[in-house]
């Protein structure tokens, strides 16, 4: 459909998919960057290897990152020791699912409680609700624990996203949209995004420093939003945080190998190659303009104009919410887009009213929204 008939066809017909509130939780403990390196190295009994741990430091000074809250405190760490030894002798799947099927449903409820509180809306509100997490396989999974825990309606309509990795938020956004827009005025969806590192921790291991990176940015946490319709004919009410106009996704050629996580009886492997900041970075710059075409309201639009931007070559500033987000909570996975939003709503005063939402992951898979501040 031309994109003049689409914009034509959403003022006079469609209900525009509204961000109507936010919610985000963390695990209580969390550890400071500046501390992690001698935590990890002695809690893995791996304080032997010098090297290792100096790369590991320089790892985690450049990060930039100054803490993250993880499940996975010492007290916990000592009663699984299994997640502290890298042998292939030695299986944790069950250990790390273990802490999985209780940890990810209760974090995640936490978010969720706190948007529907934010928004005033009522569990027995809620028509669909949207579940991801790449921390463990459980059927039934962690949406139908959620669901009980919230009280939500036996009716609810559920999906569960799983292993889908860091780019979920994007994914669970896009899919809310579809959901609210092709349900009408009356349609709410809940997302939940969860992530406990119980797949993922592991000790440090000479033959494989990518892994390093992992164990330096990865940081629990869990986000939920409640997505809805806003009537066209209707100004819109405080209650409505930001609107999604276009919602994408794309891969990036090739590069299928660049990021991968494998399940194994060791947990979750990543591989994580040193290319992907530049694959991401050029692959960025390639798809905003497709993102500004897919609307009249932006097509005249440069990408300066909005209120977020490309990595790397943006102006700092502008990426200011992602950045006070990596510095307090590192890598979440897929909750992390999300921790980013609320920063940007928080920043309301801030200027610019058209902006992008990018998550990454395995693919390299790309996740785009074009934003609309209410
Ligand atoms: C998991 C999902 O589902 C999806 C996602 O999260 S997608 C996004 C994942 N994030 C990324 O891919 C970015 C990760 N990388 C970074 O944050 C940074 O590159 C970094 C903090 C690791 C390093 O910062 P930097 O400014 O690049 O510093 P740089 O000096 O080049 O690297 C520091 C050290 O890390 C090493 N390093 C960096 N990336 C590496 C990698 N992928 N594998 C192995 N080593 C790596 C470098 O070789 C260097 O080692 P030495 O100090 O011994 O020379």
């Amino acid at each position: 459909m031309p994109c003049d008939e689409e914009d034509e066809n959403e003022d006079l017909n469609h209900c525009v998919a509204t961000i109507l509130a936010i919610g985000t939780a963390t695990p209580e403990e969390f550890v400071l960057q500046s501390d992690y390196p001698d935590f990890f190295f002695r809690i893995t009994e791996s304080e032997n290897l010098v090297e290792l741990k100096e790369k590991f430091k320089r790892i985690c000074d450049k990060s930039g990152i100054q803490k993250r809250h993880l499940h996975l405190t010492e007290s916990i760490l000592a009663g699984n020791p299994e997640l502290c030894k890298d042998s292939s002798e030695t299986s944790s799947l069950l250990a790390r699912q273990s802490i999985s099927n209780a940890e990810v449903a209760a974090l995640g409820a936490r978010a969720a409680k706190k948007a529907l509180q934010e928004g005033g809306h009522s569990a027995a509100e809620i028509t669909h609700l949207i579940v991801a997490t790449s921390n463990g396989i459980r059927m039934p999974g962690p949406d139908l624990a959620i669901a009980k825990i919230l009280g939500l309606r036996h009716d609810v309509r559920r999906l569960m996203l799983n292993q889908v990795g860091c780019y979920a938020g994007g994914t669970a956004l896009r899919i809310a949209k579809e959901m609210a827009e092709s349900g009408g005025i009356s349609t709410r969806v809940l997302i939940v995004c969860s992530e406990v590192g119980a797949f993922t921790f592991r000790p440090p291991n000479e033959k494989h420093p990518d892994r390093l990176v992992g164990s330096a940015i990865v940081g629990d946490g869990a986000a939920s939003l409640v997505v809805g319709c806003r009537d066209p004919r209707l100004d819109s009410s405080p209650g409505q945080l930001l609107e999604l106009h276009w919602a994408g996704q794309f891969f990036v050629p090739d590069s299928e190998d660049d990021l991968t996580a494998t399940l194994s009886e060791q947990g979750l492997i990543y591989f994580l190659s040193k290319h992907v900041p530049d694959l991401i970075s050029s692959s960025v710059r390639e798809l905003l303009p497709t993102a500004l075409a897919a609307s009249s309201k932006t097509r005249d639009l440069a990408p300066n104009d909005l209120f977020w931007r490309s990595i790397r070559e943006g102006e700092r500033d502008k990426l200011r919410a992602t950045r006070e987000t990596l510095a307090s909570y590192g890598n979440m996975s897929s909750p992390t887009v999300l921790f980013v939003l609320e920063e940007i709503v928080r920043q309301s005063s801030r200027s610019g009213e058209w902006g992008v939402l990018l998550s990454f992951g395995p693919g390299l898979t790309i996740e785009i929204q074009l934003l609309r501040r209410c």
